[in-house]
């Protein structure tokens, strides 16, 4: 299908569409951050109710991704991208507008429900699309307007600062926006996949997906080179989101002395480096034909930006570019690399089992840095007390970079022979 120009023309804008429903799905998701002061001003919300109102968001998925992950096997990516971009408009409409609390959070649930599958969807759409050729600078290119989408709610306060001076609703209000746009580009890559899903049917592939139901089995099948990249997945993940997402300001504050505003930008320079290296990285790996030495080098960098930032006293530019790196060239090939490794009929089966685990291995490290941070009383007067939470993600980390190897050993000596070995 990809092989001529039109085919090749299609594949692009399905990857368009794919990235701009990402943007804004990943709007939603980091909309609660920048109102979080204005719903404890305001709405007399705690900390503990604020920290919810994203936990909700991960705590569903330990279990449902995983059945997510098989309805997109099952009913394919386009169907998929558009019923869950619906739940996700649901969730935001609730969340914005929700008179109380509990609405607010069944919101936050419901968008949680649909976002995690949706990135699945996405991610299998553009690999229904590009196959082999350019499939990993397809899925940097979506991956970086997603990563743009974060970076935007970031600056939302700034730049639709006269929404936040009218209070803590129209902020959502312009998020639940988003995803009104997220479903509507939902809808029109729907419209343009059915005649390729047609094609696609006719090649056998998604009569393979209807008629093969599914068996739990078939994932005990996946060959090892899937286990290791789920190994690095966990990990790296864990350490990436618990330490950048939640972490990473306050500790730069206190054992690095930077004030709020510098810590958060530093922050956010990660994000920003994304948008740009994510593509490029992926359009690297798809010249040279090589994936798992990337994937490698990328966790690699990971332990070597938290021993700097915790054993010397470096500038925080330093570990801020190893991270930078480290966030653009893992998921820019990780993706990828899964869909060689597994056949496509169970690609998105594979990413639900990868999120599973993913989910729980974030949300475990976040409660425990946090409850290292508190165990050794981890503040500005005592930055001594963050040694042991630096001492888990390094550890975490050292143990991504070993499924790393393990996994270059196993399925990297030429990356493409794995496709040949698909579980
Ligand atoms: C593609 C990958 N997505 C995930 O790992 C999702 N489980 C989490 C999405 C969180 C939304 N910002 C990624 O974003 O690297």
């Amino acid at each position: 299908m990809t092989d001529n120009n039109s085919g090749r023309a299609t594949a692009w804008l399905v990857c368009l569409l794919v990235a701009a429903a990402l943007y804004g799905n990943y709007y939603v998701y980091d909309s609660v951050g920048p109102v979080a002061d204005l719903l404890q001003q305001q709405r007399g919300f705690s900390d503990t109710q604020i920290g919810m109102l994203n936990a909700i968001y991960n705590l569903p998925n330990i279990v449902l991704i995983l059945v997510g992950g098989v309805l997109v096997d099952r009913f394919g990516a386009a169907r998929m991208t558009l019923w869950t971009a619906a739940l996700c408009l649901a969730g935001a409409l609730l969340t914005a507008f929700g008179p109380d609390f509990a609405s607010m959070a069944a919101g936050r649930l419901l968008f949680g429900i649909g976002a995690e599958t949706f990135s699945i969807a996405t991610v299998v759409a553009v690999a229904d699309y590009f196959g082999k050729r350019d499939l990993a600078f397809a899925i940097g290119v979506t991956l970086s307007v997603g990563r743009l989408g974060s970076f935007s709610a970031d600056m939302s306060p700034t730049w639709f600062a006269s929404s936040y001076a009218a209070g803590w609703q129209p902020p959502l209000m312009i998020a639940a926006a988003f995803a009104a746009s997220s479903f509507a580009v939902a809808l029109v890559y729907w419209w343009i996949d059915r005649a390729p899903a047609r094609e696609r049917a006719a090649q056998g592939i998604v009569a393979a997906k209807a008629n093969e139901g599914f068996a739990w089995r078939d994932m005990l099948h996946f060959g090892k080179a899937y286990w290791y990249l789920l190994g690095l997945c966990v990990l790296w993940y864990s350490v990436m989101m618990a330490f950048r997402s939640t972490f990473s300001i306050k500790y730069f504050q206190h054992a690095h002395g930077l004030d709020l505003a510098t810590a958060g930008e530093m922050n956010s320079y990660v994000f920003l480096a994304a948008v740009f290296a994510t593509p490029a990285f992926g359009w690297l790996c798809d010249r040279v034909g090589r994936y798992a030495p990337f994937l490698a080098f990328g966790a690699l960098l990971l332990p070597i930006a938290m021993a700097v930032m915790a054993l010397t006293q470096w500038s925080l530019w330093w570990s801020t570019l190893l991270i930078g790196v480290s966030f653009s060239l893992v998921p820019a090939v990780m993706w990828p690399l899964c869909s060689k490794l597994v056949r496509p009929n169970r690609f998105g089966t594979a990413i639900g089992l990868m999120w599973v685990v993913q989910n729980a291995g974030i949300g475990g490290a976040n409660m425990l840095a946090g409850w290292l941070n508190s165990r050794a009383g981890a503040s500005a007067q005592n930055p001594a007390g963050y040694d042991s939470m630096m001492l888990f993600f390094g550890i975490c980390s050292v143990l991504g970079v070993v499924c790393a190897l393990l996994l270059w050993l196993t399925a990297g000596r030429r990356d493409q022979e794995a496709a040949t070995h698909k579980a």
